[in-house]
């Protein structure tokens, strides 16, 4: 079953062309990366998937719904999102538990009634990802491989059918970063949850990301299985860098092409 399929989708804005005829089509339990140079258009991508954003044309079909004859609201529901836009807004004083519960009611700071199964749900939750300890701790005086954590949990809180995860990682240094793609992998690998994951680093493209998709100035540049997307040819274009990708126990790995790199930079054909 498709979880979301995007037809020919534009989107203006001021006058300029941000996403140019974007067709995409993610089916039931797929786990996507979806990488791009910054401002390729991979945030106003998921923005117009989860319901945050309108195309100014082509056709949004999301969960079976097409957009425009079904509240957006409904749609963002079923989302659960992880950003660093959202650590920024959230309450930091409030209790991580308050803040995982939040994520039931997709809000910041909790105004309904709080049962009893929802604090044990935050509660498996915070246990599942070895944050229990933290349950009452202020949300502010945690790290931000522990933030990222309880963003996570929080995302999970309302049993999102789709998981988009933008830049989970920034800010980590390599434990935590590898906690965390193993948690994001022990939660959503065997289950349906549709989990699209936005980077720009190679290396943080675990196995079981089996599907890639590459922006390049608000258009795909190609997507598929993620070994035919992540190779030196394609990286290098979205990049418009020379790059060599190379995959080591099932990781990738970017490096600059050095003396390709020099002779574009004298000869000024590199945008870097
Ligand atoms: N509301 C808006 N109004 C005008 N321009 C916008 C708006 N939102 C995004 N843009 C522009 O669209 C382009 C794509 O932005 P977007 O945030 O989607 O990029 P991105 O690929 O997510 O970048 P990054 O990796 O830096 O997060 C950028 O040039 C940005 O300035």
């Amino acid at each position: 079953m498709s979880i979301f399929s995007l037809d020919t989708i534009n989107w203006q804005r001021n006058g300029r062309q941000i996403l140019k005829d974007v067709s995409w089509r993610v089916e039931k339990g797929e786990k996507w990366v979806v990488f791009g140079k910054n401002g390729s258009g991979k945030t106003a991508l998921l923005n117009i998937i989860s319901g945050n954003m309108f195309p100014s044309s082509g056709d949004v079909k999301v969960f079976g719904e097409t957009f425009g004859k079904f509240p957006l609201w409904e749609i963002r529901k079923r989302v659960g999102w992880v950003s660093s836009a959202l650590q920024e807004r959230l309450k930091s004083h409030e209790s991580c538990l308050d803040i995982v519960v939040s994520g039931k009611f997709a809000s910041i700071g909790i105004y309904e009634e709080v049962t009893q199964q929802d604090k044990e749900k935050a509660t498996a939750l915070l246990t599942s990802l070895s944050m229990e300890a933290f349950a009452t701790h202020a949300y502010m005086t945690l790290s931000q491989g522990e933030k990222q954590r309880i963003l996570l949990a929080r995302a999970l809180m309302a049993d999102p059918e789709l998981l988009i995860l933008d830049e989970p990682c920034t800010g980590l240094d390599i434990p935590s970063r590898e906690s965390l793609l193993q948690a994001v992998e022990d939660l959503s690998r065997e289950s349906d949850l549709v989990v699209l994951y936005v980077t720009h680093h190679t290396e943080e493209v675990l196995p079981f990301f089996e599907k890639a998709l590459l922006m390049h100035n608000g258009e795909i540049h190609k997507k598929g299985q993620t070994e035919d997307v992540f190779t030196s040819g394609h990286l290098s274009a979205v990049l418009d860098l020379p790059v060599e990708v190379t995959k080591t126990n099932g990781r990738y790995y970017t490096v600059l092409e050095k003396a390709e790199f020099s002779r574009s930079w004298k000869t000024g054909k590199t945008d870097m």
